[in-house]
Order: structure tokens, then sequence, then C-alpha cells
């Protein structure tokens, strides 16, 4: 396992290559994996099979959208109808970003509820919105989620097997998945010390694979005892993976969720694309039965999958007094 400024960088190629791979490459795999979540939660992989055509078209699409007027760019606005489309305010942790992003759902339409109450269990169709510019823009979009996909599959499957489960224990929960691509961009900051692109966050999906641009500035924290931030080094074209809080809930905390956050310039404007994977709506999030035992009790209580992203939501675009929702406060003491 080779290390890039911390964070370990795997080869995929044991489950990527057209040759068959020998068993014990795989398992080798599994192995890097598994210490990987366990030590960091957060990896970059290599040899991951997404065509790199299939990137730099949503690169360059990306690019143009933004490169557009805020006028142009506001035809697309997020609003209540959807998750999906163009915003510039988001906060996290109550603390407003230096970014604007463009959100883009991997399945159309997202089933999903209609409001965060938990006795209401009317549902709405989220759609995408679909920028009259750059052109093709839903069909480059549509491609790089196939390849999110497949590559989300593969690690799910890894994950599952480097916990000792069926390889795939993870994919019933992705059929009615929510997951969605989203375009951050960064743009250059007067002054980079007073801001942050993304304030520090764990994301709340169960997988995200990130693709940054060269110029870097997402950092990690360390799960060490120093805490310390760790910058995560851009490889050409390689992908960042990173546990989020399902995985953490579903491991039953043999897994976690990592904090990140994204620091910004002065002198260059950043891109990134993180897919976050998100199962059905209706999914109970809870610790796996193979899991859990008498010696190893439980330590989530469930949760609605969609239920919660929805209060999520609500805390991010505004001030609030309280810290928004996180999985903690379904821990068990
Ligand atoms: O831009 C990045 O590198 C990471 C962004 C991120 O953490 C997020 O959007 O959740
Ligand atoms: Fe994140």
């Amino acid at each position: 396992m080779e290390e890039a400024q911390g964070i370990p960088v795997i080869d995929l190629s044991p489950v990527t290559s057209t040759n068959p791979s020998s068993p014990s490459a795989i398992e080798a795999l599994v192995k890097e994996i598994g210490s990987a979540c366990k030590e960091w939660g957060f990896f970059q992989v290599t040899n991951h099979g997404v065509p790199l055509s299939v990137k730099q078209n949503l690169e360059e699409a990306s690019k143009e959208f933004f490169g557009q007027s805020l006028e142009e760019k506001k035809k697309v606005s997020r609003d209540e109808t959807s998750a999906s489309g163009y915003y510039e305010s988001e906060h996290t942790k109550n603390v407003r970003d230096w970014k604007e992003v463009f959100d883009f759902l991997a399945k159309e339409p997202t089933v999903f509820p209609l409001n965060s109450d938990e006795h209401d269990h009317r549902i709405i169709h989220w759609t995408n919105k679909n920028p009259q510019y750059p052109p093709h823009f839903r069909d480059i979009l549509r491609e790089y989620i196939k390849e999110m996909e497949k590559l989300g599959y593969k690690l799910l499957e890894l994950i599952a097997l480097s916990l000792g489960l069926e390889a795939k224990r993870f994919e019933e929960f992705f059929r009615e998945q929510t997951s969605f691509v989203r375009l951050n961009y960064y743009p250059r900051c007067p002054c980079p010390h007073l801001a942050l692109g993304v304030g520090p966050h764990k994301d709340s999906g169960a997988l995200t694979i990130l693709a940054q641009d060269d110029v870097g500035g997402l950092q990690v924290k360390r799960k060490t005892q120093d805490q310390e931030w760790i910058q995560v080094q851009p490889i050409p074209h390689a992908y960042i993976i990173n546990l989020a809080d399902i995985i953490q809930v579903w491991s039953n905390g043999a897994y976690e969720s990592v904090e990140h956050r994204v620091t910004v310039n002065s002198e260059k404007e950043r891109f990134s694309i993180p897919y976050f994977m998100f199962p059905a709506h209706d999914t109970e999030v809870k610790p796996l039965e193979e899991l859990i035992n008498e010696h190893n009790p439980p330590k989530y209580r469930p949760y609605n999958s969609g239920k919660f992203l929805l209060k999520r939501f609500e805390t991010n675009f505004q001030k609030h007094k309280e810290e928004n929702l996180q999985i903690h406060h379904f821990k068990i003491a």
C-alpha cells in the first residue's frame, strides 16, 4: 500500500482487469481495503475502471456551466420540488461555504418523503433540473453516473467482504437508491484564511466517490490522537473514497465516517465532483444483524434514511442555534 501524504492508495486492478484475478489477489485487496477503512476511513483508488474520457467530459461541462452568469445559473436553482439544481449558499454546520454547487439525481424520478415528519408517510417524486447549457449536459451526467454505480457496487462488495459479510450484502439497499452527483465549484477567495470551501463535516450517505482536480484543498482529520488535518494529495485520475455515516451504523462502529473539510485558494479556483451513494429513502438504517451479538450489542438506534436527510437539508440552508442532525444523536449511550 502506497501512502500519498497519509491516506492509502489502493490499486483496484484485481477486480477491474479483464483477466480473471487469483483468489489470493482478491483476498489481499480485501485486506487492504479493510485496513484503510479501519485506520483512515478515506483512501484513493487507481485502476478503478472508470474511463478517463467520461470524467473529462463532465469536468469540462462543469466548468462551462459554472462559467455562465449568475442569472443563467439561477434558472436551474434548487427549490422545494426537488433536491436537484444549482445553489450558492450552502451552510455546513451553520457556516456559509465558499462555493457553488449543482446537484443531479442518479435515479429519475427519485422517490423521497414529502417532509421530515416521522408520522407523515406521503412521498414525492424528485426529478432533475436540466440546464440548457452546456449542450448534452444531461447525457454527460448520466454516463458519469453509470460509471459511478459500477465502481460503487464494486467498492461496497469489497467493504462487505472486509467486514466478513456476503459480497452483495449492501446491494438490496440501493435498488431504489437516492444517490446523487454534485458538481462543486470553489471560486478564488480573496481571504482564504477567513473562509472554507466546505467546513468540517462527515458525509451522511453510505459511501462517497470523489474526483478532485489538480489544485488540492481537501483535508481529512487523521483518526490518531493528534487529530491533525491531512492534505489529500491530488493524483491524476484517481478517485477518493470515503466511508460515510450509514456504513458506520451498518458496521456497528467497526468503520467510522471521517471528518473532512476543504480549504480555498486566492490564486486558483477549484472543481470537484463527489458522487454520494445513498440507499432507498425508506431504509431503516441500523447495525447489521450479522455484526451484533451479546458481546457486541447495537451502538445505534434505527433511523429512517430519507427523513434524516430531509432534516439535514433543512438545517443546511439557514443559521440555527443548535447543531444540525448528526448520527451521534442516534447513539445508544
Ligand atoms: O471538494 C471536495 O474535495 C470535497 C467536497 C465534500 O466534502 C463534499 O461535498 O461533501
Ligand atoms: Fe464531504
